[in-house]
């Protein structure tokens, strides 16, 4: 034991050792703190490491702290609905992106009256950039995983346009929306929503675009954000708005659209278009066609299906041809093909909203339907959906005309400035499309691929009917359209398939007005057929 005692390690340390002739407890006290200066060092390399990354790697740290603010702060889209997560598990990181290091060069103002972007620093490199490539239709980027990641332009200005990591459309800077849209200048809003202002813009390519800057909010507006990029992104179709590309910068959430040139549908039905509408009974059975076909895409033509939520007229837009087009997908679900509905807030616009799903909030493509149905009405009769200013059994549209129909008055249900009458049959046919639309059992709603079938089989009749009108004096043809047991019209005694009268309302069920309604609409579309025809069906 004696060998540890304090006078043999005293002798030990005070040995003079080679270095210097330096005392070994010299030595060892230097190589400590040695260690302990290299340790710190080390330590404060690391930590200003971190701190400068942000401007240093804009494409990685900014991003993970961001993305941990978002998540805080907003309730998932995959909280009501877990598909999206399940499909779609990297871009539902779509705006969890990087904060580039010039938002602190970037002074805020969203609220209503003052929506400008000022930007600090007027240095930047504003040379026009060349032609944005077409975006890629594929989704094979969200597909393989990838996540979204900065443009190596973003924050500096001009350089060549970012295709998006998501596999379509591109990454616009805030730079670039600000010079397309005159920084977000007053003049150029073209509408504003309950989630953000709409501009029109143009960009450096001569490109015409809408440019939606979603409210500074971190609720529904970050929630609708989302939704937009993931779940439009990958949709293509001509009667649905394109979503060409969207902005993240700092706190701003930007989406841009193609630009769509002659307004809503709102505008068009309750807006002051003088004594005579520009839209006549054709364009209006078009622009309902056009809807159906958009929303029949998204109920049908895509997995998982997508329940828009918020079908209405403003949120029909139109070209210059009067071809409509279903915008503004920001409370859209994702519905897998396996889940007949979901669970969800109510949301959507009063007038519009489903009743089974106002009560319940119990979600799916039926909704859609009512809301489409409620459209329909709106577009034969010009009234809004709800209308105070109107005597009290005509408040509710739905209602007012469930009894007109019942009451035999379709004819007084058209709207008055549509500059000519449509035929008692047109009518009609539109009449029972919007009123099984509206049926108030969701299941006996038609879907939208059959709401396209009764509309077009309409327009057939139509024209075949003017036909008729052309040839009132000629003999009548060997080709009949019978009328059918049950309802359903046929040519040489087939069934039409997808007619309207194809799914009737069985004889039998007639307890209800309601159904009585749509039994007498059904008798008035499919009398003994006196119609004549060699038109092709
Ligand atoms: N792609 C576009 N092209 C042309 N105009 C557009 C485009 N997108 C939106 N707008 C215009 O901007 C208006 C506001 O659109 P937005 O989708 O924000 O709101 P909304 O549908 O009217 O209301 P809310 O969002 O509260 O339901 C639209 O009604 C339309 O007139």
């Amino acid at each position: 034991m004696s060998f540890w005692n304090g006078g043999f390690l005293n002798n030990e340390l005070s040995k003079k050792t080679s270095i210097f002739g330096l005392r070994l407890w010299v030595v060892i006290g230097i190589c400590v703190g040695a260690a302990i200066v290299l340790v710190l060092f080390l330590i404060s390399l690391c930590l200003t490491s971190r701190r400068r990354s942000p401007s240093s790697s804009p494409r990685k740290k900014p991003q993970k702290s961001l993305k941990l603010h978002l998540q805080d702060s907003t309730p998932s889209v995959s909280t009501d609905i877990p598909e999206i997560h399940h499909h779609h598990h990297q871009t539902a990181s779509a705006a969890a992106v990087a904060a580039p290091a010039s938002v602190a060069d970037v002074r805020i103002d969203v609220g209503k009256a003052d929506h400008r972007v000022v930007l600090a620093d007027h240095h930047h490199n504003s040379h026009p950039r060349p032609p944005a490539a077409p975006p890629s239709a594929s989704t094979t980027g969200t597909a393989s995983g990838e996540t979204i990641g900065t443009p190596s332009s973003m924050g500096g200005g001009g350089g060549p346009p970012e295709v998006s990591h998501l596999g379509w459309g591109h990454w616009y800077t805030l730079r670039e929306l600000e010079e397309a849209t005159g920084g977000l200048a007053e003049e150029n809003v073209i509408g504003e929503g309950g989630y953000g202002i709409v501009y029109r813009g143009v960009l450096a390519d001569n490109t015409t675009v809408a440019v939606k800057n979603l409210l500074n909010n971190r609720g529904q507006a970050e929630k609708e954000f989302k939704v937009e990029v993931e779940v439009i992104g990958r949709v293509r179709h001509k009667n649905l708005v394109r979503l060409l590309g969207y902005c993240v910068e700092g706190e701003y959430r930007m989406l841009v659209y193609e630009y769509v040139d002659n307004g809503n549908l709102e505008q068009w039905l309750h807006g002051d278009v003088g004594e005579v509408s520009p839209l006549t009974w054709d364009i209006r059975m078009n622009i309902i066609l056009g809807t159906a076909k958009g929303l029949a895409y998204l109920h049908e033509g895509l997995e998982p299906k997508v329940v828009h939520r918020d079908v209405k007229a403003s949120n029909i837009l139109l070209d210059h041809h009067w071809n409509s087009k279903v915008s503004d997908f920001g409370l859209a679900k994702l519905l897998c093909s396996e889940r007949s509905y979901v669970t969800t807030r109510v949301m959507g616009t009063f007038g519009y909203v489903a009743p089974e799903y106002a009560s319940t909030g119990m979600l799916n493509e039926r909704s859609d339907i009512y809301s489409f149905g409620v459209l329909i009405m709106e577009i034969i009769s010009g009234r809004a959906p709800v209308d105070y200013t109107r005597p009290p059994g005509e408040v509710n549209l739905v209602d007012w005309l469930k009894n007109m129909v019942g009451d035999r008055k379709s004819e007084q249900v058209v709207d008055p400035r549509i500059p000519e009458k449509p035929s008692p049959k047109a009518l009609k046919r539109a009449l029972l499309v919007a009123l099984r639309c509206v049926d108030p059992d969701a299941h006996k709603r038609p879907k939208m691929g059959h709401v396209i079938h009764m509309l077009e089989m309409d327009d057939l009749l139509v024209r075949d009917e003017r036909k008729l009108g052309r040839e009132s004096s000629s003999a009548q043809s060997s080709e009949r359209y019978h009328h059918r047991e049950g309802g359903g019209l046929s040519k040489r005694g087939r069934v039409l398939k997808g007619s309207a009268s194809s799914s009737t309302v069985p004889v039998h069920c007639c307890k209800s007005r309601w159904c009585c309604t749509m039994l007498k609409l059904q008798d008035l579309l499919n009398p003994p057929c006196r119609f004549s025809s060699t038109a092709a069906f």
